[in-house]
């Protein structure tokens, strides 16, 4: 089991992304570990989303740093032999979704108040292709593209309706019914599940890996406007506000 663990709000900043590579990076190469489940130790937050401090003030150097730690992760955890299951418990936008996306089984605690889905829209900011890609895999194109467009944010019950989580389950039932999915998809041999894993999702993985570069340069020309940093400016005041 992998427990996101960085309070308040499991934000992946720079660090948190590292940590999560070289854990990854570890179960792979452990013949012993065929499966992991992904889910927080912050109660009611699977994870927030790419640190928006990362990605303001920042200089071009950190950007491109950043952001190919974002890549990386999702190719880890996309393209990962094992069996990946998100233990969905607790509100998950943005990149915390993609990360549940990415999962080859999402399970979410069945609490209305817990949201999750691509809400960059509501950030001023795009969604970039493989993020999409990954949506559109899940959901479908219609239901993936109007919420990308919305950058909606869906409760669990409405997740569920549009299949962007498998199932939802009481909140103290979580771990154990994770456990169990687990259980039910290791029962196959490996080899099968893993050729059949990337025959579905090379397409999309292979996409990235081949404009690898020019997705960080993208990002850093994006994220370096001005526009697009007073959004991001915004958009945490706006959080700070909420609290208050
Ligand atoms: C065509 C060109 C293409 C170019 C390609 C460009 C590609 C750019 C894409 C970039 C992709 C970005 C994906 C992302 O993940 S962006 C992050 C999106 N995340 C969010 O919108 C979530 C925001 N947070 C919340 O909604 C809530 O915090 C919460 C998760 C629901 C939790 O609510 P709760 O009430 O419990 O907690 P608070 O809101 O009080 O938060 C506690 C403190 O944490 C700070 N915080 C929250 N989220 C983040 C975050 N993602 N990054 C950094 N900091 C965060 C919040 O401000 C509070 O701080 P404070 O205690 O100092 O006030």
């Amino acid at each position: 089991m992998m427990k996101l663990k960085s309070p308040p709000v499991n934000s992946l900043s720079l660090e948190l992304l590292t940590e999560f590579a070289i854990s990854l990076e570890k179960l792979e190469n452990n013949r012993a570990c065929r499966g992991v489940i992904i889910t927080s130790s912050v109660p009611k937050i699977f994870s927030s989303g790419l640190d928006i401090t990362e990605m303001c003030g920042k200089s071009m150097e950190h950007y491109t740093e950043f952001w190919r730690a974002v890549q990386e992760i999702w190719l880890r955890v996309y393209s990962s032999s094992m069996v990946t299951v998100a233990a969905v418990n607790g509100s998950s936008p943005a990149g915390g979704c993609l990360i549940a996306l990415s999962c080859d089984y999402r399970i979410m605690a069945e609490n209305p108040k817990f949201s999750i889905g691509l809400n960059e829209a509501q950030l001023g900011i795009v969604a970039p292709f493989w993020f999409k890609d990954t949506f559109v895999n899940v959901v479908g194109h219609r239901i993936a593209e109007r919420s990308l467009q919305l950058g909606s944010l869906h409760s669990a019950p409405e997740a569920h309706k549009l299949g962007l989580v498998d199932e939802l389950v009481p909140e103290e039932k979580l771990m154990e019914k994770a456990a169990a999915v687990m259980a039910q998809w290791l029962a196959l041999p490996d080899h099968a599940r893993q050729l059949t894993k990337t025959m579905m999702r090379k397409p999309v993985v292979d996409r990235l890996v081949a404009h690898r570069e020019e997705d960080i340069k993208n990002f850093v020309t994006f994220i370096s406007k001005e526009s697009i940093q007073k959004s991001l400016r915004m958009y945490m005041e706006m959080l700070k506000k909420r609290k208050s």
